[in-house]
């Protein structure tokens, strides 16, 4: 069994400054573990990944893999352990500072298990460029990096503001606020993006510009225009978000936008052609977008795409429990939920989204400002690591760089804080017995499923008191590893699949790490065979202890068809 004393994160109690940042002397590294192989600057990196050998027979045929692994979680593993395993998983976005082949391996060495693309931004060209290049490094460096399309949806905000990158509007001053097309910046004139902005809206109400940068007041209506007064000063960022508020409540047209465009349905024909394995859809209502999309998806796409939720506005969150259960995960989309609920409310919100969604087994992304001074500064600010600790805390699935990583100058190293700080966190939590302390509702109605979802939670209570070093599943839809996961386990979930999609959709998952690997009816065979590959690969040793789940029919002979079983690596 892994000893406290080889695992790094147990061993090293104090939080060492060169774990995240560069010291000034040059001979103490970025991070605690060089770097070797194919990554340039030994400084950036954070694990050892070997190229993964791609068989080729004589005639140069690329034969399909027979054991697919994440080659991060391989080095990490050997380097830290089974409990120094990261848990908590960790999404980019991918913008103009982190697209090319070169930027993204280092971000898949630095942790990323996904990679989103906003398609607010660039061209279709562009975003399938790194798809290419995403699926490019995982076929030949052997990461396991799942891909998310996020759609624009429909969002009242400014337009453009002539190339300027921002305004100020001074207190008292006047502004038009006007649906008139026009090229390049008028004085005190702001463009809005949609013709029925001004519907509804009365003189006297509030409009306030991204949830607080500056604040007007409705003083006029001028035709489908509306004349402002600013009341509270500040600057006006190109697209900025538009929101009316009456009496402290929001009010307005935002509701008449359709939660999917027609450019968003272009998006999602994009995303299905390009085989990506996450849609998210932004400004989500209620539970029938989703439903419609699941729908749409089920007959376009083979592979099964999962479909996020962003919880983004006041109706998403009205009709939260709805929403959760027609979907496939959900992200806690920060930075347009502050424009439309109070600042001071968003962490309640969060705890509330991120409780509900491991109630109801669907993983959960934090996203949004969590390192936001990173897009500029080299550290981040003390209260940023204290809110991506608290996300860990709440055992969220995945946290979420935003502009960090699209358009910041130090990605690579904002993702090594999520990855050092949601280390310590787990850490903690592990020793404080914290997961113990949630209790879970039960989800399952039919008997085979209630089975499977007793199971899982006897699984990990076996495997924490036993203190195993791994739990294996075998899992062809990923129900029983997402179980085991939802009981945020003590050691690592590995979970084998012969299904790609659920490889890439298990990505998403608290502390799984999923194997492709063909599984046959025989569930003593899957065993054998998986124990031999994973000690060849050196990923466990003579003598570790696992636990073993299985979902799967066994041999017509012996027909099991859940169990648990704990063995010996021999
Ligand atoms: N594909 C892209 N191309 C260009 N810029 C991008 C891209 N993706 C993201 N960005 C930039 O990164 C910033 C942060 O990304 P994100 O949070 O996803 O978008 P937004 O700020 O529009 O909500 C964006 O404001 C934008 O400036
Ligand atoms: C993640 C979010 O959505 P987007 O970046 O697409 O606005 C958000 O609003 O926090
Ligand atoms: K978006
Ligand atoms: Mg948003």
């Amino acid at each position: 069994m892994a000893s406290v004393a080889s695992d790094p994160l147990l061993s090293h109690q104090i939080w060492h400054k060169n774990q995240i940042f560069p010291s000034k002397n040059p001979s103490l590294g970025f991070l605690p573990i060089p770097c070797s192989g194919f990554c340039s600057n030994p400084r950036r990196s954070v694990v050892r990944a070997q190229t993964a050998v791609i068989p080729v027979d004589s005639k140069g045929v690329v034969a399909p893999p027979p054991f697919e692994f994440d080659a991060v979680s391989e080095a990490e593993l050997k380097e830290r352990g089974f409990l120094g395993l990261r848990k908590t998983k960790l999404v980019c976005t991918v913008g103009p500072a982190c697209s090319s082949l070169e930027q993204l391996e280092r971000l898949a060495l630095g942790g990323m298990n996904v990679a989103r693309l906003n398609m607010c931004h660039n061209t279709r060209e562009w975003h399938r460029d790194v798809i290419r290049n995403v699926k490019r490094l995982n076929e030949e460096k052997g990461f396991c990096i799942s891909l998310m399309i996020d759609t624009e949806g429909s969002q009242m905000h400014m337009v453009d503001i002539g190339g300027a990158s921002s305004i100020k509007a001074e207190d008292g001053s006047m502004w038009l606020f006007t649906t008139q097309k026009f090229e390049g910046h008028r004085p005190f004139t702001v463009q809005a993006n949609y013709e029925g902005f001004a519907e509804g809206i009365v003189v006297g109400d509030e409009l306030v510009i991204d949830g607080g940068m500056a604040t007007f007041e409705v003083v006029e209506k001028v035709g489908s225009d509306l004349r402002c007064k600013c009341t509270d000063p500040g600057l006006l960022l190109p697209r900025a978000k538009l929101t009316f508020w009456r009496d402290g409540k929001l009010v307005g047209n935002n509701s008449d936008l359709p939660t999917l465009s027609t450019k968003d349905w272009a998006d999602i024909d994009f995303g299905i052609s390009e085989g990506v394995d996450f849609i998210a859809l932004s400004f989500v209502k209620d539970a029938d977008a989703i439903k419609h999309l699941k729908d749409y998806l089920s007959t376009r796409s083979s592979e099964l795409i999962r479909v996020l939720a962003k919880i983004e506005s006041l109706e998403s969150l009205e009709n939260l429990v709805d929403i959760v259960e027609a979907s496939d995960g959900i992200m806690v989309a920060r930075g347009d939920l502050g424009v439309q609920i109070p600042l001071e409310q968003i962490p309640a919100a969060q705890e509330k989204i991120t409780h509900i969604c491991r109630q109801l087994n669907k993983p959960v992304i934090v996203a949004s400002q969590l390192l936001e001074s990173m897009v500029e500064y080299p550290t981040p600010t003390r209260a940023e690591v204290a809110d991506v600790s608290e996300a860990v805390r709440q055992y969220a699935d995945a946290l979420m760089l935003s502009g960090e990583s699209a358009i910041g100058s130090y990605a690579e190293k904002a993702l090594s804080v999520l990855r050092m700080t949601s280390g310590r966190m787990e850490l903690w939590s592990r020793e404080e017995n914290r997961q113990s302390l949630l209790t879970q509702r039960q989800l399952a109605v039919s008997l085979p499923d209630r089975i499977a979802e007793q199971i899982c939670n006897c699984a990990v209570e076996m495997a924490n008191n036993l203190g195993v070093d791994a739990i294996f599943v075998y899992t062809t839809h990923g129900l029983m590893a997402s179980l085991l996961s939802r009981n945020r386990p003590n050691p690592p979930i590995f979970a084998f699949t012969n299904k790609s999609s659920t490889r890439k959709g298990l990505n998403l998952q608290w502390g799984v790490i999923p194997f492709g690997i063909d599984l046959s009816e025989d569930m003593e065979d899957n065993i054998g065979k998986t124990f031999n590959l994973i000690k060849t690969k050196g990923m466990v040793k003579t003598g570790d202890v696992v636990l073993v789940v299985s979902d799967i029919t066994s041999s017509h002979r012996i027909p099991v068809f859940q169990s648990i079983q704990v063995r010996t690596i021999a």
